[in-house]
């Protein structure tokens, strides 16, 4: 018999609802850095630019928007490449228009945030190391 999946939103008990998805989208952000390198690598830089920020005195709201929309970004590219996965399983031109598609909004928006990172980045630490 197949099994009808959870609806939290539909709890009649709203914060009991809440509760659990929160719990449910910390599940996504486990799968997310246990199969997906991709993922594991953009915190990594994203915790490397926030240490750098600190350390130069950076302003930490556009680093901490960019970090934000790259990790927001693989996590949507993620959840849609399983959505493909299930729904055409075979090759399809229009599962890989989606996924590529997908994958070069990720690659659009890291470009431009490392473009950005290094227009606030450079002038400091040239600064910080008396250059
Ligand atoms: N069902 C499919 N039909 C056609 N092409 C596909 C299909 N699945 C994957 N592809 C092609 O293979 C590429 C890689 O797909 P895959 O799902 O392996 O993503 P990935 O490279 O592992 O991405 P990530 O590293 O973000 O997980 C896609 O961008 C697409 O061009």
């Amino acid at each position: 018999m197949a099994r009808v999946p959870p609806r939290p939103g539909t709890d009649p008990l709203p914060l009991r609802g809440v509760r659990a998805s929160f719990g449910y989208a910390l599940a996504g952000l486990r799968l997310a850095w246990r199969n997906q390198r991709n993922f594991r690598l953009e915190v990594y830089i994203g915790l490397l630019a926030l240490g750098l920020a600190v350390w130069l005195r950076v302003d930490l709201v556009p680093v901490l928007l960019l970090v934000a929309l790259v990790l927001g970004l693989e996590l949507g590219n993620t959840a849609l490449e399983a959505v493909v996965d299930l729904a055409s399983p075979n090759f399809h031109p229009l599962a890989k228009a989606a996924k590529d598609v997908a994958a070069a909004g990720v690659l659009v928006v890291s470009v431009i945030a490392v473009l950005i990172g290094l227009l606030l980045f450079v002038p400091p630490l040239l600064r910080a190391l008396g250059l």
